[in-house]
């Protein structure tokens, strides 16, 4: 085989794994900015030797793929990849291309390139029929129902709209939701998501719509696709898409020249930090449609757009010091402390470097010069050394062996990425960290108590525990720091008040690893007292709905500890609730323990949430799907007959809504 033939043969393989990893595994392993490098080379070797070009090359084809996990629908109308370019002599180029092909002048709507994963929506008579991701660009996964929870996709639209046509867009998951997921995450323990591109893709894939749900995704809408649409440019359609109830972002605008489009990508260049949700540059398209249907397209993007891509803001610093912190469940995080630089428009000092794998992958030194990168994320990350500027003398960072601290030796389960100071009761920090999450405001609320005075309670020697908390008095407290008569007051007051906190909370407010609150819902609902829950075994925690092994492991642990267990007792005694009181418990029974139940159709006495939440408090476990496992189905009105002939393949019993209701004796 020839050298050049290898060359592209590998390069080629290469780039469809990064496809695969990037939009399939939702785990890029190169950056962007690389991975564009790559498949810029590809093309220029192809371009050079055309006679090695393959159909199927990366350079000729969309990226992605459909997956297993889901229905694959075929598109009505191919969906595209873009070029990219990343200068204004790029766009002159394009724009010199272009001007060869068709007549008459050329104006351009300039939009901004919203990072996310890409949708095609389908409404026939103005309603939501399907929601298909871009898979191939041929045939793409039907995920209608996970896009049917996204609040900004319109179920029904208003308006003129045409009786049949399709819609793209991406769904991205702006920062400030993206954040507050990471936030719940560290708080139990858990690794934060790395960017909100990735999590929007990967949340579209989830097999578990109402988990979708929870997530706050958005849908912005920008093409139009389909015959009739009844406008003649892509800058109307925008107007007309708003109109009919999307969400179009309102930035978009026309130009009448490559430098207008200069304008808006210099503008947008700088400004793109005070967006709300992430985008990695600008798409300019040829605004007539009749111009756009001349252009035509290549075997991967249309001709007449091109996307322009910011550069990623990055710097160069140096690593004055690596410190380790140590998080209320023990985990170790090592942070960068960096010569302050600007980056974005503030100044960063720090950047969190995860774990020591990535320290290790790295291989970061103190005193050397590191690149930072700022995304929309909170923290600023560290993408790599400058090994030319290495000082001579510089040394392999050693990972702590020992907790600062408490100078406990750490541990690291198999597996795992983190550390762990395993001094649960006797480290400053995770004794602190603890009873903060507990006066939380998602967990026991203690209005008139803050995380500072928190740590003052622990260092004065006044509490080692949140159930000390319980027996503090109003004269131990006055003498703190920043306290006088009135704050004393209300934090006793509060901590008393604490006492009405409903079971579930209290659950959530322990701090058990891995337990957040919709897990700890979903516990303090089956097993309803705190006795019932320290009882089950391993097996059985594993049997409730969504709890897994490693959540099981982790409530089996805390129980396993004298401490843990005197801890509970005292909050008994103090009176707070650790089981459900009698009005939680009206209406639930355990009838249904045990039984794996799928609920279709259209329900005539109740809703079908009402439905799901009966089966729920009478023991049940609520599933999307049917199995061999499905205990029976409730059958309202219009069961799908896919659904029918499953359940007959599997001899599951039907049973129909009058009769469930009979069987939880539902009035
Ligand atoms: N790091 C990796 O391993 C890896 C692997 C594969 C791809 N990638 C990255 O993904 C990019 C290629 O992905 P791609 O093929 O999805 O192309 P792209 O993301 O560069 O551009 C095409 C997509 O842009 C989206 N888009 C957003 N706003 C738009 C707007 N206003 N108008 C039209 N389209 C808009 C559309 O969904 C469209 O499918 C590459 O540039 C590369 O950086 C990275
Ligand atoms: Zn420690």
């Amino acid at each position: 085989m020839s050298n050049i033939k290898k060359q592209i043969q590998e390069l080629s393989d290469e780039l469809r794994m990064h496809n695969h990893n990037y939009y399939v595994l939702d785990n890029a392993t190169i950056s962007d900015y690389d991975f564009d490098i790559k498949l810029k080379e590809l093309q220029e070797l192809e371009a050079k030797h055309p006679e090695f070009t393959d159909a199927n090359s990366p350079t000729q084809r969309v990226g992605g793929a459909v997956t297993k996990n889901f229905e694959t629908i075929k598109h009505a109308q191919r969906m595209y990849s873009l070029d990219n370019s990343y200068s204004k002599e790029d766009l002159l180029d394009w724009e010199a291309r272009i001007k060869k092909m068709i007549d008459g002048d050329v104006q351009y709507t300039c939009e901004l390139k919203y990072d996310g994963a890409s949708i095609s929506l389908t409404y026939v008579n103005g309603v939501l029929e399907k929601a298909v991701t871009r898979g191939d660009g041929f045939q793409g996964d039907n995920v209608t129902a996970n896009v049917k929870t996204i609040k900004s996709v319109p179920l029904k639209l208003k308006g003129d709209f045409p009786p049949i046509f399709d819609i793209r867009g991406e769904i991205v998951l702006p920062f400030e939701g993206f954040n507050k997921m990471n936030e719940d995450r560290i708080e139990i323990g858990e690794e934060p998501y790395r960017n909100p591109r990735n999590t929007a893709s990967g949340s579209l894939k989830l097999q578990d719509s109402a988990e979708v749900a929870k997530r706050p995704l958005e849908c912005l809408l920008y093409n139009l696709t389909g015959g009739n649409l009844g406008v003649s440019n892509q800058f109307e359609s925008l107007e007309k898409a708003r109109q009919w109830g999307f969400k179009v972002p309102e930035v978009a605008k026309l130009a009448n020249s490559i430098d207008e489009v200069l304008d808006f990508i210099n503008y947008w260049d700088i400004h793109r930090h005070d967006l709300p949700f992430e985008t990695d540059g600008v798409v300019v398209k040829v605004n007539s449609l009749q111009q756009q249907e001349e252009l035509g397209f290549t075997s991967k993007a249309p001709r007449w757009a091109m996307a322009y891509k910011f550069k990623a803001e990055q710097v160069s610093t140096r690593l004055n010091s690596i410190s380790y912190q140590v998080g209320r469940t023990g985990a170790i995080t090592p942070v960068a402390n960096l010569e302050p630089v600007e980056l974005a428009g503030t100044t960063v000092k720090r950047a969190s470097l995860h774990n020591a794998d990535q320290i290790e992958k790295l291989d970061i030194r103190v005193g050397d010069m590191v690149y930072v990168e700022k995304g929309g994320e909170i923290i600023p990350k560290i993408l790599g050394v400058d090994l030319a500027e290495r000082p001579a003398n510089s040394a392999s960072t050693v990972y702590i062996t020992n907790c600062p601290e408490c100078d406990t030796p750490l541990e690291r389960k198999v597996g795992e990425a983190q550390h762990y100071c395993p001094n649960y009761n006797g480290c400053n920090p995770q004794i602190i960290g603890r009873i903060q999450h507990y006066i939380s405001r998602k967990a026991m609320d203690i209005d008139g108590l803050g995380g500072e005075t928190v740590a003052l309670l622990v260092n004065e020697g006044l509490i080692t525990n949140y159930s000390d908390l319980y027996e503090l008095t109003k004269e131990q407290v006055i003498p703190l720091e920043r306290m006088a008569d009135k704050s004393a007051e209300k934090l006793i007051q509060g901590v008393e008040q604490s006492k009405n906190i409903p079971f579930e909370r209290v659950l959530f407010a322990l701090g058990i690893r891995y337990v957040g609150e919709t897990v700890a819902k979903k516990l303090a609902r089956h097993y309803k007292s705190i006795d019932a829950v320290r009882e089950a075994s391993q097996e059985a925690l594993v049997n409730v709905d969504e709890i897994g092994i490693k959540i099981a492991e982790s409530v089996c642990l805390f129980f396993a500890s004298e401490e843990n267990n005197n801890i509970i007792n005292r909050l008994k005694s103090f009176g707070v609730q650790l089981e459900m009181s009698a009005e939680e418990l009206v209406g639930k029974t355990s009838l249904l323990t045990g039984q794996s139940i799928v609920v279709t159709g259209v329900f005539e006495t109740v809703s079908r949430n009402e439905l799901k939440k009966l089966i729920e408090d009478n023991g049940g476990k609520v599933s999307s799907s049917i199995s061999s496992k499905t205990s029976f189905i409730v059958a309202g009105d219009k069961m799908g007959p896919s659904k029918k002939e499953k359940a007959e393949k599997l001899n599951v019993e039907l049973i129909s809504e009058a009769e469930f209701l009979q069987k939880i004796g539902f009035e």
